[in-house]
């Protein structure tokens, strides 16, 4: 349904929890290295449990290949960053959509930030003074946001 790119993600569980949800709703995982864990972590594979084998978890060495590998729309895809410009449940969303996420200490590098046009920059809401949502929750609530918008096309 949509693409989940995780920039250099660092911690195991919230990587399984991912893997778990991309199953669940139909999405392919792209992981850009580096990542901060093996992907025999016995901690990523209990929280993905066996659901590697229905979501497609693609590995890409960095950015660079990421964008030529995998080959994006650029109009389509969207950083989703605390620092984001847009309230991300304001934007329709279309099936093949690609959503982009940082790291859980550093967030998404400035430079792959600031390549996205500042309406694709978007944000979740959060109350005043609070600083970012955990990594997995923040993919699942734009997933379901985005899921919902197109009439959860193929659930069962
Ligand atoms: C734990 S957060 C990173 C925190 C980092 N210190 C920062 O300020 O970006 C991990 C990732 O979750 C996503 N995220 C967390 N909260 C968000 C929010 N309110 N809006 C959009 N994305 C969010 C972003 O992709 C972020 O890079």
């Amino acid at each position: 349904m949509f693409h989940i790119v995780l920039v250099h993600p660092e911690i195991p569980p919230n990587t399984g929890n991912i893997i778990r949800l991309a199953a669940n709703t139909g999405c392919t995982l792209h992981l850009v290295e580096p990542l901060g864990f093996s992907m025999e972590d016995k901690h990523m594979r209990r929280a993905g449990l066996d659901y590697h084998e229905y979501a497609p978890v693609l590995r890409h060495a960095d950015w660079a290949t990421f964008l030529n590998d995998a080959k994006p729309d650029p109009a389509r895809m969207f950083a989703m960053t605390t620092k984001g410009s847009s309230t991300a449940h304001d934007m329709a969303f279309q099936p093949g959509d690609w959503f982009v996420f940082g790291s859980e200490t550093s967030g998404l590098p400035v430079d792959i930030r600031e390549s996205f046009p500042l309406a694709q920059r978007l944000r979740l809401p959060m109350r005043a003074d609070q600083r970012s949502l955990n990594l997995s929750n923040s993919v699942a609530v734009i997933t379901y946001e985005a899921w919902r918008q197109n009439g959860f096309a193929g659930k069962a």
